[in-house]
């Protein structure tokens, strides 16, 4: 049987073709599956449960359906969907994981997580980081009218790193620090980790101090084509669809 891995769509209303896709995944393949992980950024952004537009609610009831069926599905937040809260699992039937988390993967523990943490050397981000995954931020921040929200929103994600032209150096700190995986592998005795976040699908070699060689799993983003990982009790591959052009 098989397992699967996604991340980063950053689903959003100005790219049905991605959701089409998501949704496509979900009934013709998750369904057959032993369990589904959503390793973050599902969403392009996401301001609190409360946002019930059209799109979140067929998204929501795609996810509904699978669970429905008895899949389970789990899912880490992303640096963007961080706010999905108990409301969002309770009408998609999801488990929210804490970050990381270990799984066991077919016999091997497996230590997963979206990976904007281990991007260490963007410290600008780090520290945008602990403020907003601060609890009382928040609350403040989910108090405020969801007007108030959504304009926050898009003026930070207008100024997000990623909406403008990035150098060389740049997109280099945005990349996972090779130091923070290693202390990850260590801090949590595992040979295996597994995230997203970078958008630089992989599958890396790590030769940890004790001689072991442990292996880091990178998950691409949905912007040109899906991309999964796909992991059964004997073999794992990072698996690529393109998005279909007739839509
Ligand atoms: O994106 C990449 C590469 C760049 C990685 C770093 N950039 C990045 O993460 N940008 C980003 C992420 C989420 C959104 S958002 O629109 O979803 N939304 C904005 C308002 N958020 C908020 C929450 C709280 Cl508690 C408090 C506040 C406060 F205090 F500022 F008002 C705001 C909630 C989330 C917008 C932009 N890779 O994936
Ligand atoms: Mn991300």
């Amino acid at each position: 049987m098989t397992t699967w891995f996604i991340s980063d769509l950053h689903l959003s209303p100005a790219r049905p073709d991605i959701t089409g896709l998501f949704q496509r995944f979900l009934h013709d393949q998750a369904v057959h599956a032993d369990a589904l992980y959503i390793l973050g950024d599902l969403f392009d952004a996401w301001i609190g449960d409360d946002d019930t537009s059209d799109f979140v609610a067929a998204v929501q009831a795609a996810l509904r359906q699978l669970t429905d069926t008895g899949i389970p599905v789990y899912f880490i937040a992303g640096n963007r969907d961080f706010l999905i809260g108990q409301r969002f699992a309770q009408i998609t039937g999801i488990t929210l994981l804490d970050e990381p988390s270990i799984v066991d993967l077919y016999g091997v523990p497996t230590l997963i997580m979206h990976g904007d943490t281990l991007c260490t050397d963007d410290v600008s981000y780090q520290r945008f980081r602990k403020v907003i995954r601060n609890r009382v931020v928040q609350k403040l921040l989910l108090a405020l009218p969801l007007r108030l929200r959504m304009r926050i929103a898009n003026k930070l994600r207008a100024s997000s790193k990623t909406q403008q032209p990035l150098s060389e150096q740049q997109l280099k700190i945005m990349d996972a620090n090779e130091h923070a995986v290693r202390e990850q592998f260590i801090e949590h005795d595992v040979q295996r980790m597994i995230h997203g976040h970078t958008h630089r699908p992989a599958i890396h070699q790590h030769r940890l101090p004790n001689g072991e060689i442990a292996e880091r799993i990178v998950l691409g983003d949905w912007y040109t084509q899906g991309s999964f990982l796909k992991v059964t009790a004997t073999e794992h591959e990072l698996i690529v669809s393109p998005l279909a052009t007739d839509n």
